[in-house]
């Protein structure tokens, strides 16, 4: 039978003072995902590993086969799939677990009919699972796992996706404390509405993030990386956050978020070095506080989801 396996990487969503509207990919951290063709009308979940037991097998309920079904609806086809899920990212992490395994399943399947769609089209049937998963069918995890690089969500409907730039030199450090947030709870204590003042503010960083990107300007990057809107709500559920964002700042590093809905932190540093060292304060600071943390070192992926064999 034909068979197809997929990788697509893990992401970091919101990049501080981009709310639903920004993320970018994680190089080697993600999920894998093999496709084969079955001879019936059916989505069958035939494996999942790494999950702990915690997954669904229901096809309505897992993002690899939603995803799936999305596509195929598009089509118009009732093609059956054997989907076997190799979970790489921890459950309810922030790093876009739910998206990597949409992101995967779908550029499997697309290959195995022969690519119908460019990876850029298979946004909006990832965001389909994403509301499965979270409640949000929002795409700054499933834009860039599929696209790779930092994706801009510049609007909705219609969806509008614009690949940016990716400086030189740019590292992420990603903090995960061995604590599980479920994305729909930490988008639970969001405030509905915010101030024309926070507004403003969050616009003037958001357009500075990205003029500091187009401009390769570091310190531009750093001053932008403030975030009025969600942060100061999720913050609470992460211990050891401010403390954090002190130590890293005054190693270099460009600046410290919420990767997502928590509970991991990124730092963006203008090199390896910094990146590292960073990792290694964290380590220090949980520690203290007696929490296990999984330190991951990596450049921005520009490549995004991709077939294995
Ligand atoms: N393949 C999957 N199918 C269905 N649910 C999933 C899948 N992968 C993750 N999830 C669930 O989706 C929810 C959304 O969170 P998830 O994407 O894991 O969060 P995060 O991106 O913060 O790690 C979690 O409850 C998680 O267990
Ligand atoms: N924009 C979303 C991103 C959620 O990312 P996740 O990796 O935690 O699923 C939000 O902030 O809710």
């Amino acid at each position: 039978m034909k068979k197809i396996t997929a990788f697509a990487p893990a992401t970091v969503a919101n990049v501080s003072c981009g709310f639903d509207i920004l993320g970018f990919a994680i190089d080697q951290l993600g999920d894998r995902v093999t496709v084969a063709l079955n001879d019936t009308q059916e989505l069958k979940l035939a494996d999942i590993q790494g999950d702990g037991g915690k997954l669904p097998f229901e096809a309505k309920k897992n993002t690899c086969s939603v995803a799936i079904r999305a596509m195929l609806d598009h089509l118009g086809s009732d093609q059956g799939m054997d989907i076997y899920l190799e979970k790489g990212l921890p459950l309810g992490s922030g790093m876009g677990s739910s998206a990597a395994s949409a992101a995967a399943a779908l550029v499997a399947a697309n290959t195995l009919l022969g690519t119908p769609f460019s990876k850029e089209e298979l946004v909006p049937f990832a965001m389909e699972a994403e509301k499965i998963a979270c409640g949000a069918g929002h795409a700054d995890n499933v834009a860039p796992s599929l696209m790779g690089g930092f994706v801009l969500i510049r609007d909705y409907n219609p969806l509008d996706l614009i690949k940016l730039p990716v400086p030189l030199g740019l590292h992420c450090t990603l903090l995960h404390p061995h604590l599980e947030l479920n994305t729909a709870d930490s988008r639970s204590v969001l405030k509905k509405q915010i101030s024309l003042k926070d507004s403003t503010v969050q616009s003037g960083n958001i357009a500075g993030l990205i003029a500091g990107l187009f401009l390769q300007d570091f310190q531009l990057i750093s001053r932008s990386l403030k975030d009025v809107i969600a942060e100061p709500s999720r913050a609470l559920l992460i211990p050891g956050f401010y403390e954090l964002r002190e130590s890293i700042q005054s190693i270099g590093a460009l600046g410290s978020g919420i990767s997502g809905s928590g509970p991991t932190i990124f730092v963006l540093s203008p090199d390896k070095e910094i990146a590292i060292m960073a990792g290694k304060v964290s380590e220090q600071i949980f520690e203290k506080m007696g929490l296990d943390v999984d330190v991951y070192i990596s450049e921005v992926n520009d490549k995004g989801a991709y077939v294995l064999e």
